[in-house]
């Protein structure tokens, strides 16, 4: 049953030379208890995505265009206030990239999780929920009587544990992991990773998955949205992304991350740089860095193609995926083509933007 749908969600920021489309047109719907990831480097407009969904942007962002109906609400024309009230934490929480950020350093991680369950939960007493968070604490594999330390005589994998109890407390329905692992070291990472799911699956919350790893997505989600320029370009099973992907960038994020069932494996990173979202024009934001990119690529955005089973991906080129995915596992590919625009290629002028100051 679907419990998130968002529809052609475009949310943009103010910057001194445009709007910077950091969500551009994005349509996803997420069911109750699965896992989806969203995978991309740095930059292509993941947290954007999932802070829109909560309503966690700052003051520059605006929602521009789309939809977000989270079971049966829509996020999108909530006042701040009926946010806090009836979402935030309750229905929707956020695990963030740096836990430390989460945290108010002047009152003890317990004072903050008390706080957010006692808001939610009128008939809780303090010593009810001081309970709670020391449960939790101890579910998490932090020592309880911890509840009364300030944030920075935390670790930082025992930051991120006291954020995923704050994340959990509520047992909210939908849970946003911002790559909440990426500033810890690796074994730190793995258990990290492991608590989450369990937790996640007690619950049977469903969960957003931020990274840039497509080891981490591929281990954890039952379904990977890949997202490159603002935009969703691939979306499928987990499997489906890692055997059969029919979007270059996807293929090119598979090569340059460790298979652990391939000791042989070479790995080959994309060369070039995320484009530019301010003004981005039209024509496929991947051309630039794409081995396969023909004039058609240049000069139109491609629209999202289904591929069965839920399968959606946005590239011209996505029926030659047989060629392709050749291709794309030789490091040549990705290291001698002639990157740049064809010469006889005219791009159009960008879209003009029509916002209220
Ligand atoms: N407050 C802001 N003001 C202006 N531009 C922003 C702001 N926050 C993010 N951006 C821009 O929006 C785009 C998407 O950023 P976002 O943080 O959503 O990407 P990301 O994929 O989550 O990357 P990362 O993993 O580095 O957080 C980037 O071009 C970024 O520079």
């Amino acid at each position: 049953m679907t419990l998130l749908d968002i529809n052609g969600l475009k949310t943009y920021y103010r910057a001194d030379n445009g709007w910077v489309r950091a969500t551009d047109d994005v349509s996803l719907s997420i069911d109750r208890g699965e896992t989806v990831g969203l995978v991309g480097e740095s930059g292509s407009g993941k947290t954007t995505l999932a802070k829109s969904i909560i309503r966690l942007l700052s003051d520059n962002a605006e929602i521009v265009d789309g939809s977000i109906n989270f079971d049966g609400t829509e996020v999108t024309e909530l006042s701040d206030k009926e946010l806090r009230k009836q979402i935030r934490w309750s229905e929707i929480s956020m695990i963030p990239q740096n836990a430390m950020n989460g945290f108010d350093p002047v009152y003890t991680v317990g004072q903050q999780i008390v706080q957010v369950i006692r808001h939610h939960e009128d008939g809780t007493s303090k010593k009810e929920a001081r309970e709670r968070a020391r449960s939790l604490f101890d579910e998490l594999g932090i020592e309880p009587d911890r509840v009364d330390d300030y944030p920075h005589q935390f670790s930082g994998g025992m930051a991120q544990r006291a954020m995923i109890a704050l994340a959990l407390a509520l047992s909210p329905s939908l849970v946003l992991a911002d790559e909440p692992t990426t500033a810890l070291d690796v074994v730190i990472q793995d258990r990290i990773l492991d608590t989450i799911k369990e937790m996640q699956e007690e619950l049977n919350s469903a969960m957003i998955m931020i990274t840039h790893d497509m080891s981490v997505v591929s281990e954890t989600c039952d379904r990977i949205a890949v997202v490159y320029g603002g935009r969703i370009v691939e979306i499928a099973d987990t499997e489906t992304i890692i055997t059969n992907p029919r979007h270059p960038y996807t293929l090119g994020l598979r090569n340059a991350f460790p298979d652990i069932n391939d000791d042989d494996q070479e790995l080959i990173s994309i060369p070039g740089t995320p484009p530019e979202l301010v003004d981005p024009g039209e024509g496929c934001r991947f051309a630039p860095r794409c081995p396969f990119a023909e004039q058609e690529c240049w000069e139109e955005t491609p629209e999202a193609e289904s591929y069965g089973d839920g399968h959606a991906v946005e590239c011209h080129r996505a029926d030659e995926i047989d060629h392709l995915q050749e291709e794309a596992g030789k490091k040549e590919t990705w290291t001698e083509q002639d990157l740049g625009r064809p010469e006889d290629s005219q791009s159009d002028q960008p879209e003009e933007v029509m916002l209220d100051d």
